[in-house]
């Protein structure tokens, strides 16, 4: 039976249930515990303001619903009253969103909470697996996404509940393993005297592995944009291209690699964000897999370890909706982001 947890007291329904990110805004509305979510067009977070004016134009004047709590997602750490946005220039203010938009309460969450709380019961209609690995376990998984940036979030498996684990993983150390590695390092960038994974493994982070191949060679650099290099890469149009697929397959394997075996996540590494999604066929080569795998003395372990891209279209929102459901399924902690009117 799941715990009835200090932090599990339910919010009152209907909930307004909303992913922000730095570029677009996701909400819908749960009416009560077994009705599909009402969802809403996606909002470009440029076209408002403020967080408040979007969602009363993107969803209040929408319907006759009123939420009476909220459940936001965000990018950036929550403290405080004030909570800036990371790439986005909206602030929420919890106590004068309850105010202005007559709520009862709101709970804010981090985004990689968010999708670790999604990973918690993804069917395999939103999941594709990657590899072999052994499917179906109940134990701690660990969720990254190359977007913007590289999120990172583990779900602890523990006394029946999930506990989903926010962090800065992806700003881990990455080092050179191969010849071509060696190649290929000098030419990137340090901050700071180091190259972290977010500096890899991230729309950025495929045009500085693409550069540093490029220079490596002393070849031209023909693409600016990550969307340029994964379609010719995919394509095989360009030969730096398609080598930047592969070297990305090749560290987002080890990032993972390292990041299940911290986590023990034998409930299988779920890879989330949207660039996963949109160079699936390049995760799919063995490169990814393989990188996965080799963490001798444990490959054994990793082999057993499924590895799945989420293609769920709306995972953070599935998640914190399965939160608002149940919320004594999960140990999610909410002290200093649980606001009442
Ligand atoms: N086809 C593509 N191949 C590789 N990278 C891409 C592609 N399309 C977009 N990107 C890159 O993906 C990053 C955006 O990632 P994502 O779509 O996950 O957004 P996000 O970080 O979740 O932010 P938001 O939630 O605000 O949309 C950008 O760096 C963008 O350049």
């Amino acid at each position: 039976m799941p715990r009835n947890n200090s932090y599990s007291h339910p919010l009152p329904f209907p909930i307004l249930i909303g992913d922000i990110g730095g570029t677009n805004a996701r909400f819908s509305i749960l009416i009560d515990v077994y009705a599909e979510p009402k969802e809403f067009p996606i909002i470009q977070t440029a076209d408002f303001a403020t967080i408040d004016e979007a969602i009363q134009a993107g969803v209040l004047d929408k319907t006759s619903v009123q939420p009476r709590a909220a459940i936001l997602a965000i990018a950036g750490p929550i403290r405080g009253e004030e909570i800036p946005l990371t790439n986005c220039p909206w602030v929420v203010r919890p106590k004068a969103m309850i105010k202005g938009l007559g709520l009862e309460e709101i709970l804010i969450v981090n985004d990689f909470e968010a999708q670790a709380l999604a990973i918690a019961s993804l069917t395999e209609e939103h999941r594709e697996p990657i590899g072999n690995g052994n499917e179906g376990m109940t134990a701690s998984k660990v969720v990254l996404g190359p977007g913007t940036g590289l999120g990172v979030a583990g779900l602890i498996h523990a006394e029946h509940t999930w506990i989903p684990v926010p962090g800065e993983g992806g700003h881990v150390d990455v080092g050179p393993r191969s010849e071509r590695d060696r190649a290929i390092f000098p030419h990137l960038e340090p901050i700071e005297g180091r190259i972290s994974a977010e500096q890899l493994l991230c729309g950025r982070g495929m045009v500085n592995i693409y550069q540093a191949i490029c220079k490596a060679d002393g070849k031209p650099q023909t693409f600016r944009d990550p969307a340029e290099i994964s379609s010719a890469g995919l394509a095989g149009r360009d030969a730096a291209a398609a080598e930047t697929l592969s070297l990305f397959s090749t560290y987002l394997g080890r990032v993972a690699g390292d990041l299940a075996l911290i986590f023990m996540a034998r409930g299988g590494v779920y890879l989330a964000g949207g660039i996963s999604q949109k160079i699936l066929p390049a995760l799919r080569r063995p490169e990814f897999r393989a990188a996965f795998e080799d963490k001798a003395p444990h490959s054994a372990m990793l082999r057993a370890i499924p590895t799945y891209v989420v293609t769920h279209p709306m995972a953070a929102l599935a998640g914190l909706a399965s939160y608002a459901r149940t919320p004594s399924r999960f140990g999610l902690g909410t002290e200093g982001r649980r606001w009442k009117g």
